[in-house]
C-alpha cells in the first residue's frame, strides 16, 4: 500500500466547544467521501479554553467518527485534563475507533518576540515527555504538534525510526507564520527525506492568537505538493511512499552520515582556522 491519501483540515475554531467537535465532524465525513485514508485536525480544533480528560466528549466523537467513516483520524490538539496537570493534547484512532497513540505537545511555545508576540505556554500546560509514532497500513507515522517542528532531533528520530511521513497538527500565528511556517516544513522533509503533513486553524482576526492558516503537504523533495491560504478548506495530497524511495535513491544522505564524528566529538581544533 504505497499509495494513499491524506486530508488535512483547516478550519475556524469559535467558543462552543460542542459546535467546534460537530464541525471537526462534518469535515472528517467529507474528506473521508473525498477518499482520504488519513485525516487530521488542527491544534486545539475544539478550542483552547476548557479542558477535558481523554478519553471525554471530544475525543469520543473522533472515535465514533472513525469508526463510521473507516480512517484513521489525527485528532488535531485539545487541552486534556489529567489530574491537576494540562497537556496539549493530540489522539490518534484507527479504522475500529480504539485510541492507538497519544502525543502531548513535548516543546511548550515560551518566547517572546518584541513588538509582535509574547506566549507563555508553560503557564498553563505541562510539557509532554514522550515521541510518539503511530502504525497504518500504509507506512508508520510520527506524531508533533506545532512548535514541535522546529526541533530537528525530534523529526530526525522519527525517520530513523522507519516514518515516513510526519503529521504536525499546528497554529503558527502572524509573528512567525509567514516567515517559517513553510520553510519548516520543507526542512523535517528535505532533511529526512519523508512526507511532511500540516494542519492549522483557519484564520480568525477576532481571536487573540490570529492563526497564519496555509496548511500543506510537502514531499521528500521538498516540494509543496499541496498549500491552502488562511481560509476554512480541505488539503488534500496523494502520498506516493515511491517517491521516498527514489529521493533516498539519488541522495543516500543516511548512508553518507558519518555518525562516528556526530556522537563523538571528534572536532579537529588544528584545523579550525581562526581570524587573525
Ligand atoms: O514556532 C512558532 O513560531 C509557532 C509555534 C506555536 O504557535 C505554537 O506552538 O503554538
Amino acid at each position: 500500500m504505497s499509495k494513499f491519501k491524506v486530508a488535512m483540515i483547516q478550519m475556524a475554531v469559535r467558543k462552543s466547544k460542542s459546535d467546534n467537535v460537530a464541525k471537526a465532524v462534518k469535515f472528517i465525513t467529507e474528506a473521508s467521501s473525498a477518499g482520504a485514508h488519513i485525516i487530521t485536525l488542527p491544534e486545539f480544533f475544539n478550542s483552547s479554553d476548557e479542558a477535558e480528560p481523554i478519553p471525554g466528549p471530544s475525543t469520543q466523537a473522533l472515535s465514533a467518527a472513525a469508526i463510521s467513516n473507516s480512517v484513521y483520524i489525527v485528532g488535531g490538539s485539545i487541552p486534556e485534563q489529567d489530574g491537576n496537570k494540562i497537556f496539549n493534547t493530540c489522539a490518534v484512532f484507527c479504522p475500529t475507533g480504539e485510541m492507538i497513540a497519544k502525543h502531548r505537545k513535548i516543546h511548550l511555545f515560551d518566547i517572546d518576540i518584541p513588538g509582535k508576540i509574547t506566549f507563555e505556554e508553560s503557564e498553563d500546560f505541562s510539557p509532554g515527555d514522550k515521541l510518539t509514532i503511530f502504525k497504518t497500513p500504509y507506512c508508520d507515522v510520527g506524531v508533533g504538534i506545532c512548535y514541535d517542528i522546529r526541533f530537528a532531533e525530534m523529526a530526525q528520530i522519527y525517520a530513523d525510526r522507519g516514518c515516513k511521513l510526519l503529521v504536525y497538527p499546528g497554529e503558527f500565528s502572524m509573528a512567525t507564520g509567514p516567515k517559517h511556517w513553510e520553510v519548516l516544513q520543507r526542512l523535517r522533509a528535505v532533511d529526512n527525506q519523508v512526507y511532511v503533513a500540516t494542519a492549522s486553524r483557519a484564520r480568525n482576526t477576532q481571536s487573540g492568537y490570529v492563526a497564519w492558516g496555509h496548511s500543506s503537504v510537502v514531499d521528500p523533495w521538498g516540494d509543496v505538493i499541496s498549500m491552502t491560504d488562511e481560509k476554512e478548506s480541505i488539503v488534500y495530497a496523494d502520498i506516493d511512499l515511491t517517491k521516498l524511495e527514489t529521493a533516498r535513491w539519488i541522495l543516500p544522505l543516511k548512508q553518507h552520515r558519518r555518525q562516528d564524528l556526530y556522537l563523538s566529538s571528534s572536532l579537529n581544533m588544528d584545523k579550525i582556522i581562526r581570524p587573525q
